[in-house]
């Protein structure tokens, strides 16, 4: 009989998930899985219990959370030699990684697509000793997230970052960086840089629309010095994805990135606190595999 260990954070989103709990088991269940699941507790907690699952063996590792605690179920089974395939239930307040995968945000939809055993291997990010799965990115205007307190967020979702956002783009001031991927140098002054392995980020979903997640590439957009009306010009136009062709960002696909600053500058890794720079970026070409819908594999055939 195969296994399944479901890991679920309990204060994810609106909280609704240990409610259908029940009935998301008995439908694994039936499918002829054995079940057990892990509640996490804290902040890491669902790194351990992924990294026990791997060492335990278990066929799949199901992830029900927001993108923190499928990061964290990732870092928990990225060094791994044996990785279990890993499901998401989609119950977080930012939730795109999901959404990058075309994975239904309904709980019962989201089991649908596990269940019906479809998996592909995906590209992961490695940044120093830490992996991540949508995006590394830095410059003061990313240091902006974590002002947001998660309350509000979880009320009012997305739109809390871009009123903390709009707040504070007067005071975003460029920072000089020194970037070298796959053997090419940019050395210049910049208002932020993202190394994306999804297209879609926070609520961008047209970001780095040519971003792939088995071509073992990152996309990287950097955003060159800009004064506030061309920072507003330039956020508008990637809404629609029209943002590439403006001369004030750069926008390439690569392997491996090093980013050093002048100043002292904050990594952002999925959303989260990572670390300070300097980073070292490495893409890890299809290193987990993930179940996906129909709609997924066949656009990455
Ligand atoms: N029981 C718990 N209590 C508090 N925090 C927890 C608990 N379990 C996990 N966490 C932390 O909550 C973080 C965010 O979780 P997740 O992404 O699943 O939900 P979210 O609602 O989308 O969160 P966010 O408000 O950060 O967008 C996780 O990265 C983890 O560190």
């Amino acid at each position: 009989m195969k296994k399944a260990r479901i890991i679920y954070n309990p204060t994810s989103g609106r909280e609704v998930f240990k409610k259908e709990l029940p009935t998301v088991l008995e439908r694994f269940e039936i499918a002829g899985y054995e079940t057990s699941t892990h509640a996490t507790t804290s902040e890491g907690d669902a790194i351990k219990a992924a990294q026990a699952a791997a060492e335990r063996q278990f066929d799949i590792i199901v992830a029900a959370g927001g993108d923190g605690t499928i990061n964290e179920v990732i870092n928990g089974i990225a060094e791994q030699s044996y990785r279990p395939k890993l499901g998401i239930i989609p119950t977080g307040t930012t939730n795109d990684f999901a959404r990058a995968l075309s994975i239904p945000r309904t709980i019962s939809k989201a089991v649908d697509i596990i269940l019906a055993d479809q998996s592909m291997l995906l590209d992961i990010g490695k940044v120093d000793d830490h992996y991540f799965m949508n995006i590394a990115a830095g410059g003061k205007l990313t240091e902006l997230t974590y002002e947001v307190p998660s309350k509000l967020k979880t009320v009012i979702g997305q739109l809390a970052y871009y009123m903390k956002g709009i707040e504070m783009l007067p005071s975003v001031k460029p920072t000089r960086a020194k970037i070298e991927y796959d053997g090419k140098i940019i050395d210049e002054d910049i208002m932020l840089f993202l190394i994306s392995n999804t297209n879609s980020v926070g609520g961008f979903e047209k970001l780095a629309p040519e971003a792939s997640l088995k071509d073992g590439y990152f996309d990287m957009l950097v955003l060159r010095k800009t004064n506030l009306a061309e920072f507003i010009r330039i956020a508008t136009l990637a809404l629609r994805g029209a943002h590439l062709e403006d001369e004030n960002v750069i926008y390439v696909q690569a392997k491996h990135i090093k980013v050093s600053t002048d100043e002292k500058m904050q990594l952002n890794v999925d959303g989260e606190f990572g670390g300070l720079l300097p980073g070292e970026f490495t893409n890890l070409q299809q290193h987990i595999e993930f179940f996906v819908p129909d709609e997924f594999a066949e656009l990455n055939k």
